[in-house]
């Protein structure tokens, strides 16, 4: 299980931790790792050419000892101060390495440069050498900021150590000037700890941030790692152990393994029965397609038995492609109900009477989500994206999108129901505060029917047997494994992606 923390217990451990060891330790360890990711994010870290943001905290600090150890591995490093109050030691240890100091506080008012004066800066750059200590730092004032200008064109990587989990949202100016000069000339970023500027404890990006191409972070996972639109800023994230511990969190994300041993697998004395019944009222006349690929997603995952209600012709368009479909209600163990539909296309009576049977787990997806009465209390999914959710609660889309986790939290608690959120990445939010996502799926998952995989799938888990949170977030690790199985042979269709479902899960629980 990958578990995600808040700044305060991060705050609380690193205290512990501290009061044992020798001052100076965790940011050595943080500095050490950070150094070996740069480095192999580098390829080769001699003669690289690396520019270091520097903020006013400790996040600044752990980027200076990094960058002090990738010069004297023959990298010319430069660190450009983004506050009069950089980490002292720090800075001495970068520069008694040979890095070199700029002072970066303003604001450049120019225009983008012309892309051949970038090339030039380049060159000039090449043409440097390795810096000296003995160059001037500290120099004062705005000659220096055209340099931080030919610095950055020049540079391989840059090392955002502006603010870390001490960081309010947003950058300030003359951070976010720099910022854009990095952007302007596509250097790619590692963000130490988390990318400035993001909401490290919700995940929410309300202000100008940093986009990495890696974030490397300390002791573990934060909120902003996992939760869009901030973990869409960090790139893939590398965890080094500083030998933190810290309390279970709230905010997790499961791990194969996890999914391993939550899988209901048959055994010996399996019966269809036992193996669980999917009842599956999805797809209208509309969208018959849906039915379709709903219970493709659905046979292939755990159930022993799927029965299928709906429209006449939308069961024969079912049972042309899957035989093995029952039609007509019986007993089951799960129902997944809404799947390709739109709201005024929900049976209602039908509707009703399923959700009112409490002891049957049901996920409601699509056109139905609207229509699940208020005060049904019990075993229900909802698996909106976030327009489906805007509908639901009255929030305009952007601002869900902006609020991913607060919102899934919120609609679980009230509602007293699990939430799958879809969308990049999908968070699963339990009435308790709990949370599991999926922080990695492939984009070819935009798939119109995918969404319909999906529904068939967690349907399936919970007709086999997992609580409503763990079948959610099962469902969401093995469609995204799916997904990504599928796209290995070109762009996916919704059908692809159940049909890579078996081979995804055999992988998994090989
Ligand atoms: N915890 C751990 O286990 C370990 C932590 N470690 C490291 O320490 C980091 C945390 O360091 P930290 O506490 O010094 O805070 P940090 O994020 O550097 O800066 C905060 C300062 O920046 C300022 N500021 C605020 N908002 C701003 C903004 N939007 N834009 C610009 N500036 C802004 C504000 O100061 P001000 O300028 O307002 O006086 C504030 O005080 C952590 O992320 C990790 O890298 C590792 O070394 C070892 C293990
Ligand atoms: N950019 C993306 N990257 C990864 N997964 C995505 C992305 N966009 C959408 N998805 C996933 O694809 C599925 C789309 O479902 P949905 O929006 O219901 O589509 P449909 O109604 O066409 O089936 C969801 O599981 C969602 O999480
Ligand atoms: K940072």
């Amino acid at each position: 299980m990958r578990q995600a923390h808040t700044v305060e217990q991060v705050r609380a451990a690193e205290a512990a931790l501290m009061a044992r060891l020798p001052e100076g330790t965790l940011m050595q360890r943080a500095a050490a790792g950070l150094a070996v990711a740069v480095s192999n994010f580098l390829g080769s870290t001699y003669g690289a050419r690396v520019v270091l943001l520097i903020g006013s905290g400790d996040n600044g600090g752990d980027a200076l000892y990094a960058g002090a150890r990738l010069a004297r591995r023959g990298a010319q490093v430069t660190a450009v101060l983004l506050s009069p109050k950089a980490h002292q030691p720090g800075l001495a240890a970068l520069e008694s390495a040979g890095g070199r100091v700029l002072t970066g506080g303003q604001a450049h008012p120019e225009e983008p440069a012309h892309a051949d004066q970038a090339a030039d800066a380049d060159q000039e750059a090449d043409a440097d050498g390795p810096a000296h200590a003995d160059e001037p730092a500290h120099a004062n004032g705005s000659a220096q900021v055209g340099e931080v200008e030919r610095v950055v064109a020049g540079a391989d990587v840059v090392v955002d150590g502006i603010v870390g989990i001490g960081g309010r949202p947003g950058l300030r100016p003359e951070a976010l000037a720099v910022v854009r000069l990095v952007e302007r000339y596509g250097v790619p970023v590692v963000a130490v700890d988390t990318p400035s500027g993001v909401d490290v404890d919700t995940g929410e990006t309300p202000e100008p941030h940093v986009r990495a191409a890696l974030t490397v972070t300390f002791g573990t996972h934060k909120v902003c790692h996992l939760v869009d639109p901030a973990a869409s800023a960090c790139g893939p994230v590398h965890l080094v152990d500083i030998g933190l511990e810290v309390p279970p969190a709230e905010v997790r994300s499961l791990q194969a393994a996890d999914v391993r041993a939550l899988y209901p697998v048959p055994h010996g004395e399996s019966d269809k029965y036992s193996r669980g019944v999917l009842g599956l009222m999805v797809g209208s006349t509309q969208y018959p397609g849906a039915a379709v690929i709903a219970t493709s997603g659905a046979l292939a995952g755990p159930v022993g038995m799927v029965r299928y209600v709906g429209p006449d012709p939308v069961a024969h368009a079912v049972l042309a492609v899957h035989p093995e479909v029952v039609v007509g209600e019986g007993r089951v163990q799960a129902w997944a109900v809404g799947s390709g539909t739109s709201t005024g296309s929900v049976d209602l009576e039908r509707f009703h009477r399923i959700t009112q049977q409490q002891d049957v787990p049901v996920i409601v997806d699509a056109g139905a989500i609207a229509a699940l009465d208020h005060d049904r209390a019990g075993r229900v999914v909802i698996t909106p994206h976030a327009g489906e959710l805007s509908q639901l609660i009255g929030v305009p889309r952007d601002v869900i999108e902006q609020r991913r986790l607060h919102y899934a939290r919120q609609v679980a608690e009230d509602r007293q129901l699990v939430v799958l959120l879809k969308g990049a990445t999908t968070i699963v939010a339990a009435p308790d505060g709990s949370v599991l996502v999926n922080p990695i799926a492939s984009p070819w998952l935009a798939t119109a029917g995918s969404g319909d995989v999906l529904a068939g799938i967690c349907g399936s888990l919970l007709a086999g047997g997992l609580p409503e949170f763990e079948a959610a977030a099962v469902a969401a690790y093995l469609h995204a494994a799916a997904g990504t199985l599928a796209a290995s042979a070109g762009p996916v269709t919704a059908m692809s992606v159940a049909h890579a479902l078996p081979e995804a899960t055999r992988l998994l629980l090989a």
